[in-house]
């Protein structure tokens, strides 16, 4: 599946001879392990090879409504198979669990400008099954699966989307009829933006504000029905449609929705946080922020969709910088594959390593919501605020750096990076969309720079630490001296550590500074560019002491020569970082120009090396050709054939002559002006 069986070019050829570790143990490491990887495969093909789906169709040339039409009809084909293959596989919810991971990305193959039920099978189920009370899971849970309901999740509105504090749909509970009225009482308070709530969805997780008893007790959700089960049509009160075009995800199928005096049941509020007596008495939740709980999990899993979008863009740059030649280095030598000009090694090699520290942050996050959150099941809500600042923080990060290194790919392949059919145009759209949903990046930097400056008031005065910010306590004890740089990868890491802690302190002691004059919000707002810059710096230390951490160990378990490659990619993910904050680095630290060009000329070395790996690395990341979906990065490397065979496609080039010739463009030049 992932091969397909035309000739390799020969570049492309020469350079895998050259591999020296596993590429197969490298790509059971990816996927956790040779079985998940099988099951991977197999998922894939199941449904890529699927007829129906009429994967041949561009759809890129559709217009806005046929895209739409031909997103839902391939989605529903795939949908089908899956519960098909569901029962097959036994029918366990760890089943469903395996398939839709796999399906996260076949589906990105099949319907490239997003999924138009996405919602339902992400935040609407999730929402569902951590929010509800048992009988709430009872009656939802078993229509939510089946599909017999399809919902999405509403919360953002025209006039807010970051201060959820202040959404205006209101739910107002009537204890008499044991009903809420939802209304949105202005045009701002229509809901704007979520996913599938176009016309594919007929349910919603509403947030609204809860009126009960003459007092607003802040945003509960409910669930809504929003069209009827047999016609489709919007129910009575609800105005409902598609927001329209976008800078990408035009198949999703995002949407608006108001409300006029729409009656909701009682037992459709969410009770397993808040809780409403039929009587209409509110009862507070352990923490008011549990009902933020699925943006959480969304953000978690966003930091291996980022890795998952670099891993494929580097793969498209690297395989078509090994086929392109131009430009001779020597002018009298043939002209180099250009991965051959350094420069071009400088903006893929570090993209490729990013792309591995993501996947490993990610497993990591991953394990710490599940702990944390059992943590909270029993009760225990105390690392609540840490896992939302590191989820928050690390979101920001990993996605700012994604859309970052997907567009320094499309510009590492020249002009033809900027053709659709290179593939890097959709990588780039969902990027850049994810730097913006699920919490716009500043803010989520602002979220973690609270944590940070908490936790820095604490270690001043000799509090406790959580594991992930002790480096403070170091910044203080230096007492004002600046950390001395030392050239190791944990020399590279307490350098990070410093500049972040720096920061940290400079945007405390501006806020101190400001609080004599202003309120602490005030002072607070005016530290903010500080604040982002601490908690960005904050992120990379994350990433580069899970990093640490996690290629230790997997250097521990892998081949000696697969252990050398991961060694050779953390220590470019290390001095790529440095010398790319080496601002902030000066700031704090005792690093001089000789220690700076060290890490320059190290850079270089780490180059050569990772020269000969970089084409097994991607090719572990295991994309196949249908999933990778590029003229310039599919396995053969066969570039050029599939670049005039792509636009050989063309609409246009369907007919010798276009119609236009004959309507204007003859009588105009006919015309002597
Ligand atoms: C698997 C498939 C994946 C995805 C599907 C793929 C594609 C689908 C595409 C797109 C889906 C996109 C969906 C959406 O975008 S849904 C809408 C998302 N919206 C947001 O993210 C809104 C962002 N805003 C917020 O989250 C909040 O407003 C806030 C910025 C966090 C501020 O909240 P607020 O109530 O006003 O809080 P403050 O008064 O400012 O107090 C902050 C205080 O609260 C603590 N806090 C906040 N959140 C949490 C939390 N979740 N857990 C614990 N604690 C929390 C915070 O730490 C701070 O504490 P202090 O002690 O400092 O006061
Ligand atoms: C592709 C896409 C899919 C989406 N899907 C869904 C969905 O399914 N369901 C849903 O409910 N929503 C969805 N959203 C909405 C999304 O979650 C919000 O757009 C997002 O949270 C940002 O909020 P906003 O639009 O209000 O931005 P704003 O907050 O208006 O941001 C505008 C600017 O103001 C700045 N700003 C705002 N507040 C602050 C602050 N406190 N401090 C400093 N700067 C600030 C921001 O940094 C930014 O620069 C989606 C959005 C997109 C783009």
């Amino acid at each position: 599946m992932s091969k397909n069986l035309s000739i390799v070019n020969k570049d492309l050829k020469e350079e895998r001879d050259k591999i020296n570790f596993n590429v197969e143990e490298f790509t059971n490491w990816f996927y956790g392990g040779a079985e998940k990887v099988k099951e991977k495969k197999y998922i894939e093909n199941y449904f890529l090879s699927d007829k129906d789906l009429n994967l041949e169709l561009d759809t890129s040339y559709l217009s806005y409504k046929d895209k739409y039409e031909e997103a839902v009809r391939r989605s529903i084909v795939v949908y089908k198979k899956l519960y098909k293959l569901h029962n097959e596989m036994g029918g366990t919810h760890e089943d469903f669990v395996k398939i839709m991971e796999n399906l996260r990305f076949t589906m990105g193959a099949i319907n490239p400008e997003g999924n138009p039920f996405v919602l339902h099978f992400s935040m609407f189920a999730l929402t569902i099954m951590n929010m509800t009370n048992d009988e709430q899971k009872a009656e939802w849970l078993p229509r939510i699966f089946n599909c017999n309901i399809l919902g999405t999740y509403a919360q953002t509105e025209l006039g807010h989307g970051t201060y959820i504090q202040r959404l205006e749909t209101t739910a107002t509970y009537d204890p008499k009829t044991k009903e809420f009225t939802l209304n949105s009482p202005t045009l701002t308070s229509y809901k704007w933006w979520p996913g599938n709530l176009g016309h594919t969805v007929d349910h919603a997780i509403v947030m609204a504000q809860l009126y009960s008893q003459g007092k607003c007790h802040g945003i509960q959700p409910f669930i809504v029905q929003l069209r009827d089960s047999e016609t489709h049509k919007p129910l009575p009160g609800i105005d409902i449609g598609d927001i329209g075009n976008k800078v990408g995800f035009q198949t999703v199928n995002n949407g608006f929705l108001g409300f006029k005096n729409v009656k909701v049941p009682y037992k459709n509020m969410l009770m397993k946080n808040s809780k409403l007596l039929e009587d209409g008495t509110f009862i507070k939740p352990k923490n008011a922020k549990l009902n933020y709980g699925t943006m959480v999990i969304i953000r978690v899993h966003m930091i291996i969709d980022a890795a998952c979008r670099i891993a494929k863009a580097t793969t498209i740059a690297l395989r078509y910088s090994l086929v392109r030649r131009q430009s001779p280095i020597n002018p009298n030598e043939i002209e180099p594959k250009i991965i051959e000009h350094i420069t071009q090694q400088n903006k893929i090699f570090p993209g490729i390593a990013k792309a591995v520290v993501f996947k490993c942050m990610a497993d990591y996050l991953t394990k710490l919501h599940l702990s944390i959150t059992q943590e909270g099941n029993t009760g225990n809500l105390a690392r609540m605020p840490e896992l939302h600042a590191l989820s928050c923080c690390l979101k920001a990060v990993c996605t700012n750096e994604d859309a970052k290194t997907v567009e320094v790919c499309r510009l590492s392949c020249g002009g033809h990076g900027f053709l659709r059919s290179a593939g890097l145009d959709d990588v780039y759209r969902n990027s850049t969309a994810a730097q913006t949903y699920e919490g716009e990046n500043t803010v989520m930097l602002l979220q973690a720079a609270r944590f940070l400056i908490k936790s820095f008031n604490e270690a001043r005065n000799g509090g406790s630490l959580t594991e992930g910010v002790k480096y403070l306590f170091d910044f203080i004890g230096r007492n004002g001296k600046r950390e001395i740089f030392d050239n190791s990868i944990n020399g590279i890491l307490r350098a990070i550590q410093a500049a972040a802690a720096g920061r940290t302190y400079i945007a405390w002691k501006h806020i101190e500074d400001d609080k004599r004059h202003n309120s602490i919000e005030v002072a607070t707002n005016l530290a903010g560019v500080h604040l982002t810059k601490a908690a960005e710096l904050h992120g990379y230390v994350c990433l580069l002491q899970v990093g640490i951490e996690e290629i230790e160990k997997i250097i521990r378990n892998v081949s000696p020569a697969l252990g050398l490659v991961f060694k050779n990619i953390l220590e470019l993910f290390a001095v790529d970082l440095i010398l790319n904050k080496i601002g902030d680095v000066i700031q704090h630290v005792d690093i001089s120009n000789e220690d700076i060009e060290k890490l320059e000329k190290q850079m270089e070395t780490l180059f050569k090396f990772f020269r000969t790996s970089a084409i097994g690395v991607v090719d572990g990341f295991d994309f196949s050709d249908p999933i990778i979906d590029s003229t310039l990065g599919s396995y053969d490397g066969n570039v050029y054939e599939n670049l005039i065979n792509a636009a050989r496609k063309s609409p246009l080039n369907q007919e010798d002559v276009n119609r236009t010739f004959h309507l204007y463009i003859k009588p105009f030049m006919k015309s002597n002006l």
